[in-house]
C-alpha cells in the first residue's frame, strides 16, 4: 500500500515557521516505486512525498538506490513498477524532455556541462526549455523569437549573478574552477524553471567555506519559489538545511522524519554505521 502522503495537510515539526507554513501540498509523489536492475533491486517498494516550498534530503549509504531515485523521476529510467506523479500528474512513460517542461530539474554527480560552450551559452540552454517559438519561427527570426531571445539572455544573466558566478558569462565553461562549474550546473537547471529542483550530491568536492555559502544559496532557491529535492553526504549540511530527510538502505525507506528524528533513529545510526557520528 502507497505511504504517500496526499491528505494535504502541513508537515509536523518542519523546520522554521515559514517552511512549515509552505508545507501545505504534496508537489511530487514517488508511489510505491520498484526498480530492478537484473538481479539487483535499487528501489523496493519505496514511496514517499516532496511537499511544495520544502528542501527535503534524501540520504542513505552508498548504493542505497538515492541516483536511482532521481533517475526515475526525471525520466532515465522506467520504473519496474510503481509510479511517480509531479502536481498529481503521472510522469512515468514521459521523456526526459517532457519532464522537464512540467517541472522538474536537476543536477548530476558527475557534472555535465557543455565543455565548450561559454557559461552563459550552458544557461540558454536552459532558458530554451521554456521558450514557446517554433522551429520556423526561430529559423525566421520572427519578433517573438527575437523578444525571447533577449528575455532569456536577461535571465540568464540574473541566474549567473545569483549563484555569485556573474562575471564568468562569456568564459568556456571547461576552463572554469571546479566549484563555479558546480555553481553553473545549478544556474543551468534553475533556468529551465523547475517546480522542483533535484541537487545530486551538490557539495561534493567543496571545502567547508563553499558548503556553507551553497547552504545558503539552496535557502535562498527555496526562497526564490522552488521546492528543492537534495541527495547529499555531507551529514552537516543535509541537517543543517533540510525541513524533513527521506533516509534509503539497500533501496528500501527505512526512516521519514524531521532532521532531528533522522539522527537519533536507531535504524538511520545502524544504516550508518562506520560514518563517524560526530560526521553528522
Ligand atoms: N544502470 C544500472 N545498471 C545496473 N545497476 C545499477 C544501475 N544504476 C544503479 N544500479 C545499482 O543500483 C543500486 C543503487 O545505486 P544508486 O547509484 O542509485 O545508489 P546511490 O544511493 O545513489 O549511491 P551513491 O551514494 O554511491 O551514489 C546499486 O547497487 C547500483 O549498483
Amino acid at each position: 500500500m502507497s505511504e504517500v502522503d496526499t491528505t494535504g495537510e502541513p508537515v509536523q515539526g518542519a523546520a522554521g515557521g515559514g517552511a512549515a507554513a509552505r508545507q501545505t501540498r504534496p508537489l511530487l509523489e514517488v508511489d510505491d516505486v520498484v526498480m530492478r536492475f537484473g538481479g539487483v533491486t535499487a528501489l523496493d517498494h519505496v514511496s514517499f512525498a516532496v511537499n511544495e516550498g520544502e528542501i527535503l534530503g534524501l540520504i542513505g549509504p552508498n548504493g542505497a538506490g538515492k541516483t536511482t531515485c532521481f533517475n526515475v523521476m526525471t525520466g532515465v529510467f522506467r520504473p519496474t513498477t510503481g509510479q511517480v506523479r509531479l502536481n498529481g500528474r503521472p510522469l512515468v512513460s514521459r521523456s526526459r524532455h517532457q519532464i522537464t517542461r512540467l517541472g522538474i530539474a536537476r543536477t548530476f554527480q558527475n557534472i555535465r556541462l557543455f565543455p565548450e560552450m561559454t557559461a552563459l551559452e550552458n544557461v540558454l540552454v536552459g532558458t530554451d526549455a521554456r521558450h514557446r517559438t517554433s522551429v520556423p519561427g526561430a529559423l525566421l527570426r520572427l519578433p517573438r523569437h527575437r523578444r525571447e531571445e533577449r528575455a532569456g539572455r536577461a535571465k540568464a544573466h540574473e541566474l549567473l549573478d545569483f549563484m555569485g558566478i556573474g562575471s564568468t558569462a562569456n568564459q568556456l565553461a571547461r576552463n572554469l574552477p571546479y566549484g563555479d562549474q558546480r555553481r553553473l550546473e545549478i544556474a543551468r537547471a534553475l533556468a529551465t524553471e523547475p517546480a522542483l529542483l533535484c541537487l545530486d550530491e551538490p557539495a561534493a568536492g567543496f571545502n567547508p567555506a563553499e558548503k556553507e555559502e551553497l547552504l545558503e544559496l539552496i535557502r535562498r532557491i527555496r526562497d526564490r519559489g522552488q521546492t528543492v529535492l537534495l541527495i547529499e553526504h555531507d551529514m552537516r549540511l543535509v541537517m543543517g538545511v533540510t525541513d524533513r530527510i527521506v533516509v534509503l538502505e539497500f533501496g528500501r525507506k527505512i526512516a521519514d522524519a524531521v532532521p532531528a528524528e533522522v539522527r537519533s533513529d536507531p535504524k538511520v545510526v545502524a544504516a550508518y554505521l562506520g560514518v563517524p557520528d560526530d560526521a553528522a
